[in-house]
């Protein structure tokens, strides 16, 4: 698995000839940028000694005009291939932590929060380009500068160079200081706009209870709290850049103050003409600059070396759920029974055991459901099946075979689960039906619409299957994503099945017509049905009952009855609340 430092280490050697000639093209502008206090010098003295001519100076002029030109020129070469070059870092590593990201385990993302990674994915990375990019070229660039004006002012007075070096390191440490100042302002921007945006996604999202509470003076009370609080740090951020630059010109005088001061006692200034004066200041206004930067380039190299490091984290934390090296191979003539052994599971970090010491067996052809109170750990037996979470060894099975001796795409693709939360993507119909089985046909398509009792509702749709969703597209209800979401599942048909809850949203009538297609379509394949509605799985060959993690009961539906137990309480209890509710 690369880290970060790998991917850019690889990035840089395919691209290594932009590299060469954007950091050729940089210091090309470094020594022509020299080279202008030269023609200034050549001016002065041609001047002050009176041996200018229309032609010399012309040609002067020409030479500055041609300077100039040709540094635009090589500005527009490194440019795009030095910032490209981090840009292109950037969307290598994006990619990567989303690619990673999607291989990780599902409960990677109980560990690391979705709003962690995406700050990683965003300010992290412009972290890195802003240190690869700005941060590489202008300490590149300080060093190239700094170096060379200081040896041309050597060349051309080393008494007058000394003098002017006297207050360099006062220059590093002021700019060290708003440096520091200045980043800690771009965090608490960033921060503070991120505040903003996190409150007008939530006020916008919540906007029925907004409604319905009259909290509408309530949130723009808030947002005008954030809005004044983004303004201040802008503004305290506006002030710091206020001070950094005259600060620079500031500096600039000092050192020429110094000089001036300090170098007539010590009658240098018999010893060099005006013009290498003049050159000499020129130099020291280029030297500042790269002084004053030392700070801000050392905290954008020690930002973008922390988040390299936070980025790192991520692509290359291993999956807590792998495939064996030798993964054993399902029988395809064999059927597909499924079971739970003695099986007992504590997620990550918490408290107490979902599941307790649970065993269950799904026999293949025959309708099974599992049946439970919220929380009982229904959800994390079907979890635990399909290795979404891993089960200790020996006790989770599939014909047999413990699911941790299987590749996880083998075992995957011969059962299927479908989630409780019936997600619909923001494309058509069709997209979202299809996307088990892309190459599906139209009949096929609405066969699964008619088993879930979907059909009607998407022709009633303007344009059918091709209707968009989402977005900008259709709202469907709860109970039309469910049986959208179920019809996706049907019209995989897996060899095993696995459904959680997959029609809480829809009326018991419908329910009960649903699970009926559903049963007469899944006859001699494996199915295993969670739901809380008791009445609708009673025609369920073999019913199981959860409670606080374990299985507690199991028969059918006339026998759970019978035996008086929690299923009978359950079902009483649901028998008289539909009756009340008429
Ligand atoms: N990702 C998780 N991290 C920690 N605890 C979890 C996680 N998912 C579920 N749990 C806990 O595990 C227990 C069993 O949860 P599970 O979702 O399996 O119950 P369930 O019977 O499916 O509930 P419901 O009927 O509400 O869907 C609960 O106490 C729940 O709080």
């Amino acid at each position: 698995m690369q880290s970060a430092n790998q991917i850019v280490a690889s990035l840089a050697k395919r691209h290594a000839w932009g590299l060469i000639v954007g950091f050729a093209a940089l210091l090309a502008v470094d020594v022509l940028q020299l080279w202008t206090p030269r023609l200034i010098k050549s001016a002065v003295d041609q001047l002050t000694l009176g041996q200018a001519t229309q032609s010399s100076l012309a040609w002067l002029a020409a030479a500055v005009l041609g300077l100039a030109a040709a540094i635009s020129l090589l500005r527009l070469l490194w440019r795009p291939l030095l910032f490209g070059f981090a840009r292109r870092v950037e969307t290598a590593i994006r990619q990567r932590i989303f690619e990673h990201v999607q291989q990780m385990h599902l409960g990677y993302l109980d560990d690391q929060p979705p709003g962690e990674i995406m700050a990683r994915a965003t300010n992290d990375l412009n972290n890195i380009r802003m240190s690869l990019g700005m941060g590489l070229v202008a300490a590149v660039d300080g060093a190239i500068m700094g170096a060379a004006a200081i040896g041309f002012m050597l060349y051309l007075s080393p008494t007058l160079t000394i003098l002017a070096l006297i207050p360099m390191p006062l220059i590093a440490i002021a700019g060290r200081m708003v440096g520091r100042q200045m980043h800690g302002g771009f965090m608490a921007v960033q921060e503070s706009f991120a505040r903003m945006t996190e409150q007008t996604r939530e006020a916008l999202s919540a906007i029925g209870l907004v409604k319905a509470f009259a909290l509408a003076r309530r949130e723009e009370q808030r947002m005008a709290q954030a809005g004044r609080e983004y303004f201040a740090q802008n503004m305290r951020l506006a002030r710091l850049m206020a001070v950094l630059f005259p600060l620079s010109s500031f500096f600039t005088s000092l050192s020429l103050a110094v000089v001036i001061g300090a170098g007539g006692p010590l009658a240098v200034f018999g010893q060099i003409t005006a013009g290498d004066f003049v050159a000499f200041t020129a130099y020291l206004g280029l030297l500042t600059w790269p002084m004053m930067a030392l700070g801000w380039v050392i905290s954008l190299m020690q930002r973008g070396r922390a988040s390299m490091q936070r980025v790192s984290e991520i692509i290359t934390a291993r999956p807590a759920v792998s495939d064996p090296a030798q993964p054993e191979a399902l029988d395809p003539a064999t059927p597909l029974d499924l079971e739970i052994r003695d099986l007992s599971f504590r997620y990550p970090g918490a408290a107490n055991p979902a599941l307790d010491r649970a065993s269950l067996f799904v026999e293949a052809g025959r309708a099974t459901a599992l049946v439970g109170p919220v929380g009982c750990g229904k959800s994390t037996v079907l979890r635990l099946l399909t290795r979404l979470y891993d089960p200790p060894p020996g006790a989770a099975l599939i014909q047999g075979r413990d699911v941790r001796a299987l590749a996880q795409d083998e075992l995957r693709s011969r059962v299927s689960l479908s989630p409780q939360e019936a997600f619909v993507f923001s494309t058509s119909v069709r997209e979202n039906l299809a996307l088990g089985r892309p190459q599906a046909s139209d009949d096929e398509l609405w066969a699964a619409l008619r088993a879930a009792d979907l059909a009607e509702d998407i022709r009633a749709l303007p344009q059918g299957l091709e209707s968009e969703l989402g977005e900008r597209g259709h709202t469907l209800s709860g109970g039309q994503r469910q049986r959208l979401a179920l019809a996706r599942i049907l019209l995989i048909d897996p060899p095993a099945l696995l459904l959680d809850d997959p029609l809480s949203a829809v009326d018991t009538a419908t329910e009960r017509r649903i699970l009926a297609n559903l049963a007469e379509l899944r006859r001699g394949k494996t199915t295993l049905l969670v739901s809380h509605r008791l009445a609708s799985v009673a025609f369920a060959a073999r019913i199981f009952v959860m409670d606080h993690g374990r299985v507690v009961e199991s028969g059918d539906h006339a026998t759970l009855v019978a035996a008086g137990g929690l299923y009978q309480s359950l079902f009483a209890e649901q028998a008289l609340l539909a009756e009340l509710e008429g």
